[in-house]
């Protein structure tokens, strides 16, 4: 079985976000409103698993992301194994969920779709702890993004 038993964390959103505005831009995602994205434990982002048909598949949709993330200035805390990645949207700086965090939340629904993911009827999809320890690990062990330039 595989109800999620996880109590929802409440949002913190970026200082420089509404959080009225954010509250109603981040209702439609979330999995208590049929949406597919869960707020982290921090509250300060908000993350998804996605499957496909193989690896293929899936490496065509993290294609279609990283251009957007390009094009944003924003980049996403992902991993890949296989057929399935598992993604993070959180700001940095300032700190919480932002505006952009839920563009690009809404950008990868859509791409996901349009990539023939796979959605499990059994839940499964929300059981990639291999992967959510992935993201962790790059969360904390990766990025310097916002380490001013000339002071690494
Ligand atoms: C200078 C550059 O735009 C910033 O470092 C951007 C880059 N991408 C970013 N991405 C994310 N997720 N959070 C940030 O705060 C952030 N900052």
């Amino acid at each position: 079985m595989s109800t999620s038993a996880k109590p929802q964390a409440e949002p913190t959103f970026s200082s420089n976000y509404d959080p009225e505005q954010g509250a109603k831009d981040l209702a439609p995602l979330l999995k208590s409103n049929g949406g597919k994205w869960a707020v982290i434990e921090s509250g300060k982002g908000i993350e998804r698993g996605f499957k496909f048909k193989g690896f293929k598949k899936c490496w065509e949709f993290m294609n279609l992301i990283a251009p957007e993330c390009v094009k944003q200035k924003h980049h996403p805390e992902w991993s890949n194994v296989y057929n399935t990645t598992f993604i993070r949207w959180t700001t940095h700086s300032p700190p919480g969920l932002s505006e952009k965090d839920l563009i690009m939340a809404r950008f990868c629904d859509e791409k996901a779709k349009e990539c023939g993911e796979v959605v499990e009827e059994d839940g499964s999809g929300d059981r990639m702890e291999t992967q959510k320890g992935l993201v962790d690990r790059v969360a904390s062990e990766g990025g310097d993004c916002c380490v001013p330039k000339g002071k690494k």
